[in-house]
């Protein structure tokens, strides 16, 4: 249900539901009517009721009265089928279950009983709810629910890390394929917090038999930042990252420390839950949103599929509940000129909110800044894999040269760069090639002329004459500078149709000659700027090292500029769970999916190597990070504000970005062209890398984070790294990130260490990329000065290029770092290889 109209520029209107944990009410068509009328788009309901759950319970008790000690077989195991009575939980009456399939099911999310312990130690408790489990399942599937919420893993016998968990993923597994048009949300907290859970009246958990339970557990209160995290990992990866298994998230009221926050961010998250007890109230007294809260649904909400919000046990949905209606109705009123205090109070109660979390819901709904211009340039393509575009074996299409062009920065940063290098030209007094003193400028690689227009633009700005040349060896796209050189640019461009590594320069016939067997014949001079946008996502994987060599030996000797001058390519590890799960699905048609480079604009993605969050230390604590939520509460904006406040803008922790290697033009390494061939050999253009990612905390790491910066003349760059872009060319939008997959994700543990060695490869005839992932575990070997941390004492070391070699890691599984840590090899991929990409021919 949307309140606003939408435009273009808008963000989705949230999808809003109600929620509440003693639903009593079947839900009916009538209902949904109510919810929408309340503007809700949709409700929950549980699949049993009372009577199944009382059922079960008289069935336990029963079971275990007549119930003998389990036994044990020869050797030692105890408590299987062959040892323990089954028991099987009979099927649902109607009695049972709140639930008949209705017009209204699809507005409906159906919730299985939380009462239910999967993770049991005691392998019977552990079965019941198995069973109920199913039956729930079984039955939801049949009314044609397409949304379930399964309440996670409980920490009742132990954390998340307990053998439990493994028997509840094992269930959801199971559950999976019992409805296979159901989607599933476990339904998590953002943190673990063990120790202080509470059981409910009728809960299975208390019934596990004392001889199944450890007594030697620690039950004192703990938190674990990423332990729910830990425990949702595990379940997706025994579940092989179905993708019908979801995560709804539960917001506490005070949110933990932003790396935790990021790590949600990047799961499927598709529903967030708020309790009434989440919102504070505000200065009137009326239910608001801390600020963090805000900033976090802000991020959320920007996805290309935002989650939907479920408000929990925030009050009944109005003339739903039968005495809501007669708290609703008109008081009657007193016929006398003044109003009695019933008149007051029922005039009161027509200004009442009845949903004030929903009204505040919806009022922060409408303050969501618009999308930015690289968000809309990008809907649809938020974690969208594309393959990378090889300008030089495929000829592109007009469209994907149009879509270039939209681009706001980009062309305006080379007119400013070319004006630049014009005017030192002049000012160096530098010798020109071109007659009459105009500097030879070529475009090469020109695609519909877009550079050639801001280089003839720079040359009107700065008033330094310029004779224009233009290459390009797209024959359709030539087609096209054939027109602009009639229509815009008056006839002033010298067209070339070739490839630029063949082409002999710009030419002239030579006149006036004294011997009369070169009267006719041309003569090839220098350039003196040679202007090319050959660049990919990685910088160089478009193969413009290899097109620029071909060419640079025509710029003028010693004179000579190349726009851009230089580019490297930049890396970090993510975790990138959607890309995993959509990559795997794309192994069946495509055995190569796993190894291929994609170009993605990378959204719902974790940094796992990052610097200290922006408001703290990098060891911020849970608690400092506590205290500084609770401060922001007391800013929250209220449901009644009548200004259209945007939420605050969520800071993410930087990401630690290191550089793999660059390519500078010109380039004095070219080898000689040989005798023998017509092509120069390309071993120049090989490069490796090896780079050390410290990670502070544990996570999953799927691939790499691939992007470059370029310096186009003097301090003119562009850049797409996420943490010199802003500075260098904000609002660039020409590019996407590329991303490295690996086969197989690799666990990082807390203190972990990433560490990538890249190769490019080539073989004269092709170029591609070669890629390895180590995961180490700083462990500390000696008492070391108090406060050092391993991130600290292990800063980024890297080996590029051969120039700034400094070795990373033994090769051996361990080797002695600095500082008194042991680097403990405890994870590796194999050697990833992109040879299918990057034909030179
Ligand atoms: C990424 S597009 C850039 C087009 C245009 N300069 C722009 O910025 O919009 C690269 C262009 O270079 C051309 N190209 C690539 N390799 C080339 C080569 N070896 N010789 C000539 N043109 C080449 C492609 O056909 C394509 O038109």
């Amino acid at each position: 249900m949307e309140t606003v109209p939408e435009t273009e520029d808008m963000i989705h209107s949230f999808c809003i539901g109600q929620h509440e944990s003693n639903r009593q009410v079947p839900l009916s068509t009538r209902s949904i009517q109510f919810a929408h009328a309340s503007n809700y788009d949709m409700l929950t309901t549980p699949i049993t009721n009372s009577h199944f759950h009382s059922r079960v319970l008289s069935l336990l008790s029963s079971h275990l009265s007549s119930l003998e000690p389990p036994s044990y077989d020869s050797i030692g195991t105890r408590a299987t089928s062959l040892n323990t009575k089954a028991v099987t939980v009979p099927p649902l009456s109607p009695a049972d279950t709140p639930l008949t399939p209705n017009e209204a099911i699809s507005q409906v999310v159906g919730i299985t009983s939380s009462w239910i312990d999967l993770c049991s130690p005691d392998p019977l408790i552990a079965e019941i709810s198995r069973q109920v489990l199913m039956l729930e399942v079984a039955y939801a599937a049949f009314c044609g629910i397409s949304y379930l919420l399964v309440p996670g893993p409980k920490l009742q016998h132990g954390n998340l890390h307990c053998e439990g968990l493994i028997y509840y993923a094992r269930a959801i597994q199971e559950a999976l394929t019992i409805a296979p048009y159901i989607q599933f949300h476990i339904w998590l907290k953002m943190i673990e917090i063990s120790g202080l859970e509470t059981t409910e009246m009728g809960d299975l958990s208390p019934f596990a038999r004392t001889e199944f339970l450890d007594p030697s557990e620690d039950r004192s209160a703990k938190i674990d930042l990423f332990g729910a995290w830990d425990a949702w990992e595990i379940i997706r990866t025994t579940c092989k990252h179905h993708s019908r298994l979801l995560v709804a998230l539960a917001l506490p009221k005070l949110l933990p420390i932003l790396q935790v926050q990021t790590r949600w961010y990047s799961e499927p998250v598709h529903l967030l839950t708020i309790n009434a007890t989440t919102f504070i109230k505000n200065q009137k007294g009326y239910p608001v949103l801390s600020k963090a809260h805000q900033a976090l649904i802000a991020k959320f909400m920007r996805l290309r599929t935002p989650p939907w919000i479920l408000l929990c046990d925030v009050g009944p949905i109005p003339g739903l509940e039968a005495d809501d209606v007669s708290q609703t109705g008109e008081a009657p009123v007193d016929k006398t000129d003044y109003p009695t205090i019933a008149q007051t109070m029922a005039q009161a109660r027509k200004h009442h909110d009845p949903t004030p979390h929903l009204s505040y819901m919806r009022n922060l709904q409408q303050r969501q800044p618009p999308r930015t211009p690289i968000e809309r340039f990008g809907t649809g393509y938020q974690d969208y894999l594309q393959a990378p575009l090889q300008p030089l074996t495929v000829n592109l299409e007009s469209i994907t040269y149009e879509v270039f062009e939209k681009d706001p920065i980009k062309y305006a940063w080379y007119e400013r760069a070319v004006a630049k290098a014009l005017s030192d030209w002049m000012e160096q007094k530098k010798p020109t090639s071109g007659p009459d003193g105009k500097v030879v400028v070529a475009v090469v690689g020109a695609g519909r002329g877009p550079l050639v227009t801001r280089a003839l633009r720079a040359s009107a700005e700065t008033g330094v004459k310029i004779e224009m040349w233009v290459v390009e060896k797209n024959p359709n796209a030539f087609v096209l500078l054939q027109h602009h050189n009639e229509n815009i640019w008056g006839g002033a461009v010298n067209l070339v149709k070739s490839d630029m590594r063949s082409w002999k320069g710009p030419h002239r016939e030579i006149e006036n000659s004294a011997d009369p067997q070169n009267q006719g014949s041309v003569d090839h001079t220098p350039i003196d700027i040679l202007i090319s946008e050959l660049l990919g996502s990685f910088g160089d994987n478009e193969l413009s090292p290899e097109c620029l060599d071909g060419v640079t030996h025509l710029l003028s000797p010693g004179h000579g500029i190349s726009i851009p001058a230089s580019y490297s390519a930049h890396l970090t590890p993510i975790a990138a769970p959607k890309l995993y799960a959509d990559i795997c699905g794309q192994r069946i048609s495509n055995p190569a999916a796993p190894e291929t480079p994609y170009v993605v604009m990378l959204h719902a993605i974790d940094y796992l190597s990052t610097t200290s969050s922006p408001g703290g230390g990098q060891a911020a604590s849970h608690t400092t990070q506590l205290s500084s939520s609770v401060t922001s509460t007391h800013s929250a904006v209220g449901a009644r504000s009548s200004t259209l406040t945007p939420p605050p803008v969520f800071e993410a922790p930087t990401p630690i970005v290191l550089p793999a290697w660059s390519f500078s033009h010109h380039n004095p390494n070219i080898p000689p062209l040989s005798t023998t061939s017509s092509m120069i050999t390309n071993e120049h253009n090989v490069r490796q890398t090896r780079l050390a990612f410290p990670c502070q905390n544990r996570g999953v790491c799927h691939g790499l984070a691939g992007y470059f910066e370029t310096v186009l003349y003097s301090d003119i760059e562009l850049s797409t790294n996420p943490v010199t872009m802003d500075a260098k060319s904000p609002g660039m939008i020409s590019w996407f990130p590329i991303y490295f997959p690996l086969k197989t994700p690799l666990y990082v543990p807390d203190n972990g260490e990433v560490v990538v060695t890249m190769y490019r490869q080539t073989d004269n005839r092709k170029v591609w990329y070669e890629w390895m992932v180590e995961v180490f575990r700083l462990e500390r070997t000696s008492p070391t000065p108090a406060a050092t941390s391993p991130q600290r004492s292990t800063t980024p070391v890297m080996m590029s290029g051969g120039n700034r070699a400094v070795p990373v890691a033994s090769s051996g599984t361990t080797n002695k770092t600095q500082n008194g840590y042991q680097r403990i090899r405890v994870g590796m991929s194999e050697m990833h290889s992109s040879i299918k990409d990057g034909c030179l021919m």
